[in-house]
């Protein structure tokens, strides 16, 4: 047989393999439809009785694990490639042993397996095996599938010495050849061609703090996302019941990431951007934009937390020249309580209970208070006093001015006043800090992502506001859907159990951080309300810190591990960035950050970086050259990465001049983002315009224009404008 010949007989007899498994789902799906449908009459035909989905289920045991692959492979992304992606022949001491590795598990009728999870244990040597340590595997194989259709082939021979003449060798590796594909705007899965040492930390234990590190394109994210898949499957009853929260860095990040779970089988991790994060407790409020680095760094400073509680605790109402004071007549006797007293009262009831929560005690230590002024020879009736107190409309008037219920983003905003700030703000932040803060509170502003943290904080000081309580809902919406009745039974009766005090955050069995070297210390506190018995994942790289004082990263992260068990991964190779380009990026983070940890890159290309210069009256014609050029040149995406000051200006002026040129389609693969935006992302082709700029605008320096440096796959062109840029590394 000729090459082309074998390839092709290859395919077939896989194909065959495929076929079966599709067909016994096909075979599942239907028995799973109709198991549902029972399920669903047993439910409607006794309103009465509490059913469990669980229950209906164990009513088809005999076939349950087919049963779920039919239910997972309903919620499998279509973009992904294929059910079935690998294969392993092992050298068993008897005979040959054949594992089909895919994307779900699934049974033939005998309960004879014929596609293996992918993160079941017996699939481990799928991505751990080397031929240093075959670890049985004789072959590797990884299936490339279109749809129901296998159309590729890549072999790896682990065992050189085992006889291979019934096992013919095809490709020149599979993960190369995924490498080097375009890439799209969504990130893609790497199930297929998973490294040892990423599989290491994608099976790590779930308990307590795992942290992955490593530089830019080492497969952070993509590893922890696969991470999260794992951890459903190897205690799927913990963490979903639980819940996983996915954290990133901003809304572009969360949607080029949002397809990876999905194609991996799993859609009930909940995925938030940081300005996302809080909405559980600010009723669904949520942040793009960020503050200059300035700004940021005074809100994600710790110094915050003390700024706050002094903001919370100074009296809404204007005490006047002579201070506060409530006076009250009763029956002729006049009661009164100065500002010394009501400050008292004050702090005595908030050193034991918050704001939002304190009212009906701060009311009882007032009536107390003035109770007692009551002479003893008075003509009252000393248990009708309270009421004639409560009764008056001088007290209710006070009361309701002095202890209004209050609402974080109200508290906040009155940091826009100046003479506030410097009040709340007196020996802790100084003069330039105290009017960056309150210039950023001022008339019209909108929410940035770092005041989120804020307001959570707010929120956990104030505690709650009060709700008005219409009853609970004992109306279930939905009501053939099972899973959704328990579950509204469940909040119905922790709503009962928790009442006020509850601080309705919404909390998880794990919480996963990704970009974790730019969460500020505030960050931290509203990411630790959400996971205080969580476990954890933490991903990042510092050397792409945009965060200013990088100790205190690492102290915010020391903080949370705690004394909790931890264990730690560094991933050691860049897929991403070809060789070339990656040089020229480390050199640059070199010169101001010579800590930074360098990944190997396993690929170059042939194409060096192209350090081209232009002036601001140019600037746009010569990118329009440049764009032009590199959509030719490759089949994916090409990003500007501009400073924020330029990249609005760009983002009008240079489609209208590219779409003389291009089709819509070609359009949609240029792509405009800042550094920050740019964050985790990749593209085929990346323009930086300005890095001096860039360098300037950000909190991070030059550590920001390195993320940007790292962003392509094939080809990268910095601009620099009016002048040779001071960034250059030396030759
Ligand atoms: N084992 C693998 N097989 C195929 N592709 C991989 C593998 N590991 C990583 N990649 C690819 O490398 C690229 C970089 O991965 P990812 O974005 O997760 O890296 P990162 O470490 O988070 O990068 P950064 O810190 O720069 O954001 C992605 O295209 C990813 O699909």
């Amino acid at each position: 047989m000729n090459d082309s010949e074998l390839l092709a007989h290859e395919l077939a007899h896989e194909q065959a393999h495929v076929d079966a498994v599709y067909a016994r789902l096909d075979e599942a799906t239907r028995s799973a439809r109709d198991a549902a449908q029972t399920g669903r009459q047993i439910f409607q035909s006794d309103r009465q009785t509490w059913m469990r989905e669980e229950d209906g289920t164990a009513l088809f045991e005999r076939d349950a694990f087919t049963f779920q692959a039919a239910k997972r492979l309903a919620v499998l992304d279509a973009e992904h490639e294929g059910l079935v992606f690998g294969r392993l022949d092992l050298e068993e001491p008897e005979e040959r042993e054949v594992r089909y590795i895919g994307r779900i598990g699934v049974r033939d009728e005998d309960y004879e397996p014929l596609v293996i999870d992918w993160r079941a244990r017996a699939a481990e040597p799928f991505y751990r095996a080397t031929p240093q340590q075959p670890m049985d595997v004789v072959r590797r194989r990884v299936l490339r599938c279109r749809n129901d259709q296998v159309v590729g082939i890549e072999d790896d021979l682990l065992d050189a010495e085992s006889n291979t003449d019934d096992l013919p060798i095809i490709g020149e590796g599979a993960l190369m050849a995924s490498l080097s594909r375009s890439r799209g705007t969504r990130m893609k899965d790497i199930v297929a061609t998973i490294q040892a040492e990423q599989d290491l930390a994608i099976r790590a234990d779930h308990a307590g703090v795992t942290i992955i590190s490593g530089g830019p394109g080492t497969g952070k994210t993509v590893v922890a996302l696969h991470r999260a898949a794992y951890l459903l499957y190897s205690n799927r009853r913990r963490f979903e019941r639980g819940g996983i929260l996915v954290v990133g860095p901003g809304p572009v990040f969360m949607n080029y990431i949002e397809r990876v779970l999905p194609s991996l089988g799993e859609d009930s991790v909940v995925l938030r951007a940081i300005g996302q994060v809080a909405g559980d407790v600010l009723g669904g409020l949520s942040a793009e934009q960020v503050d200059d680095a300035g700004t940021a760094a005074v809100k994600g400073s710790l110094r915050m937390v003390g700024l706050l509680k002094n903001l919370v605790n100074l009296p809404l109402v204007d005490p006047g020249s002579d201070g506060l004071s409530l006076v009250v007549t009763v029956k002729g006797n006049v009661l009164k309580l100065n500002d010394a007293q009501l400050s008292r009262i004050r702090s005595g009831v908030l050193s034991h209970q918050r704001v939002n929560l304190a009212r009906e005690s701060a009311e009882k230590a007032l009536v107390n208070a003035l109770a007692t002024q009551v002479p003893e020879d008075a003509d009252v009736d000393p248990d009708a006093v309270p009421e004639l107190i409560t009764d008056s409309a001088a007290y209710r008037d006070f009361v309701d001015a002095w202890w209004p219920p209050l609402s974080a983003p109200d508290v906040l905003r009155r940091l826009g006043d100046p003479r506030v700030t410097a009040k709340v703000a007196d020996g802790i932040l100084d003069a330039d800090e105290q009017a960056l803060l309150a210039a950023s509170y001022a008339e019209g502003h909108d929410w940035t992502v770092a005041d989120m943290a804020l307001l959570d904080e707010l929120v956990s000081v104030l505690g709650p506001e009060p709700i008005e309580d219409h009853g609970p809902n004992l109306f279930i919406e939905g009501g053939e859907n099972v899973s959704e009745f328990v579950t509204t039974a469940d909040r119905l009766r922790r709503t009962i159990e928790n009442d006020l005090t509850d601080d309705r955050h919404e909390t998880y069995a794990h919480v996963l951080v990704d970009e974790s070297q730019d969460i500020t210390p505030m960050q931290w506190r509203m990411l630790r309300r959400r996971g205080s018995q969580a476990s954890w994942t933490i991903v990042g790289d510092i050397a792409q810190s945009s965060w200013p004082d990088l100790d205190e990263v690492g102290r915010a992260v020391r903080d949370l591990v705690g004394t909790a068990p931890h264990r730690e991964f560094r991933l050691s190779v860049n897929y991403r960035s070809p060789a070339e380009v990656f040089d020229l990026a480390s050199k640059v983070v070199q010169v101001s950050y010579p800590r930074a940890d360098l990944p190997r890159a396993v690929r170059s290309t042939g194409f060096d970086p192209e350090l081209l210069e232009t002036s601001s009256s140019a600037l746009v014609s010569d990118l329009v050259r440049i764009v032009d050029r590199l959509t030719d040149a490759v089949g994916g995406t090409v990003g500007i990465i501009a400073p924020p000051s330029r990249l609005d200006a760009l983002k009008r002026l240079l489609p209208p001049r590219l779409g003389t040129r291009m089709n819509t389609a070609n359009l949609d693969r240029v792509l405009f983002v800042t550094p920050l935006e740019a964050k985790g992302l990749e593209y085929d082709a990346v323009v930086v315009v300005a890095p001096d700029e860039i360098v300037a605008e950000s909190p991070g320096g030059v550590r920001v224009l390195y993320v940007a440096l790292t962003r392509p796959t094939q080809r990268l062109v910095t601009l620099d404008v009016d002048g040779p840029g001071a960034w250059r590394p030396a030759p």
